[in-house]
Order: C-alpha cells, then structure tokens, then sequence
C-alpha cells in the first residue's frame, strides 16, 4: 500500500489524474483497451476534470461507477450525471460510459440487466478510484447493511449488487468485492479533516478485524490488490 499525502485538492487531483492515465496509457499499450470504474459523490469533481484533460487514447477506454444511486439523470444525486458533466468533457468526450442504473424500477429488479452488461461491455475492470464517507462506506458497502456480507463475499461471483437498505433512503447498484479484487490496481481518495479522522479510526489496530463497523476496512486490509491511498489534509 502506498500512502501519498497532499496539502491541497488541486495538487492532490493532478497528481492522481496524472498516475492513473500513465496507468491507462500502459493498459492500452499492453491490451488495446482499459476498463475503469470512478467514484460518485462530492470529492471526485477536480480529479475528473484533470483526467479528463490527459491525452491518451480516449477511443479505448470504457468507464463505469463503482456505485450508483437509482435515480434518473436529472437528480443531484445521479453519480452518473457527476462523470458526464465532470469526466466526459475535453479530451475524454467521446468515450464509453456504462451506467449502473437502468431503466428498471429499482436496482433489485435492475440487478440482471446490470450484471449482464458489465460482464458485456466492461469485460475486466483494470482500475477503481474508491471514495471514503464519514461513516467508514467505500462503494455502497454501508456499516452493518443487510446487503453488506454479499458486496464482500469472495465466494460471490456476482460483480454488482443491489443495496436498498442505505442510510439515506435512496437505493443503490455497487459494484462488489468479487469484481474490484481482480482489478489490476485500486485507489481510495479522499479529502480533508474529518475523513483523515474517519480514516485513523479504521486503522486501529485492535479494530481492524470489524470490517462491518467500518467495511473500508476490507480494502486496507487485504494483499489481492495493489492499493494507493491518495488524500489531502484540505
Ligand atoms: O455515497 C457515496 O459516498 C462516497 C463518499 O462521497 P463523498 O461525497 O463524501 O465524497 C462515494 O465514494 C460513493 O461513490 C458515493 O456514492
């Protein structure tokens, strides 16, 4: 794991955007395509932007989310309106955006449409920006949640998951343990005091086996898959 420290979010998102595209870069290079997954939420904005203005061959890259609320694009809160409106801008225009969310009702009805599509067309996830809430979620792996134990099961070949029991009331699509342990590499991002806090907290040594309190905890502490850690005192 490596731990890169910034003083500021700009740095932090050009800095980031600058090592995932040369990621990107590579992934093409070796495969002829790269498959990556970004967070929604409020933190991503500038990384967006900055990777959306790296140069590399855009035609090639297929993005998707790592969670998603089910709520139409025009809601605040569509993670999916998040990525066009910050990532598929410049030199990232005409990329390939696969959406969690579909037309179904809900996300539990919506599961096998998703499902299908991202063993279709996103075909192996090589790379996942993770975001961090206060309360210790990354994804939509929420603390104590009915859908928690199938999001990290190793056993569950499943690569999304419905979550319709989150603290906010609105239901969700994440993707799952099962698809982000076989990605090439992660990166958990996140941004100022209280989530530096938050993220002291699930390093205690005496509770690092509470993964449910605290389900960041099962992308610290697992030896799958390189993770670096990008996060900023701002
Ligand atoms: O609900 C979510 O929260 C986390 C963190 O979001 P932030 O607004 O505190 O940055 C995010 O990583 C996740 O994708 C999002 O759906």
């Amino acid at each position: 794991m490596t731990d890169n420290r910034f003083t500021s979010p700009d740095a932090l998102a050009r800095q980031l955007a600058d090592d995932l595209a040369g990621k990107m870069r590579e992934s093409i290079a070796a495969r002829g395509r790269v498959c990556i997954a970004v967070s929604g939420g409020s933190t991503p904005v500038r990384f967006l932007e900055e990777l959306s203005k790296r140069k590399l061959d855009w035609s090639k890259v297929r993005v998707t989310l790592v969670d998603e609320r089910w709520v139409d694009e025009s809601d605040a809160a569509s993670n999916a309106a998040l990525v066009k409106r910050h990532l598929l801008q410049n030199e990232a225009s005409q990329t390939y955006f696969f959406s969690l969310k579909n037309k179904a009702p809900g996300p539990v009805d919506g599961f096998m449409e998703c499902e299908n599509g991202l063993h279709e067309l996103m075909v192996r996830l090589d790379f996942a920006v993770l975001g961090m809430g206060n309360d210790g979620h990354t994804a939509s792996w929420f603390p104590d949640s009915d859908a928690l134990p199938k999001c990290l099961d190793e056993g569950n070949s499943a690569w999304c998951c419905p979550v319709i029991d989150e603290p906010t009331g609105l239901p969700r699509m994440t993707l799952t343990w099962g698809l982000l342990s076989n990605c090439r590499h992660l990166y958990l991002h996140f941004e100022g005091d209280e989530k530096n806090r938050v993220y002291a907290k699930a390093c205690e040594e005496k509770e690092r086996q509470n993964i449910s309190a605290m389900p960041i905890r099962s992308v610290l502490y697992q030896s799958q898959v390189p993770l670096s850690i990008y996060r900023s005192e701002e």
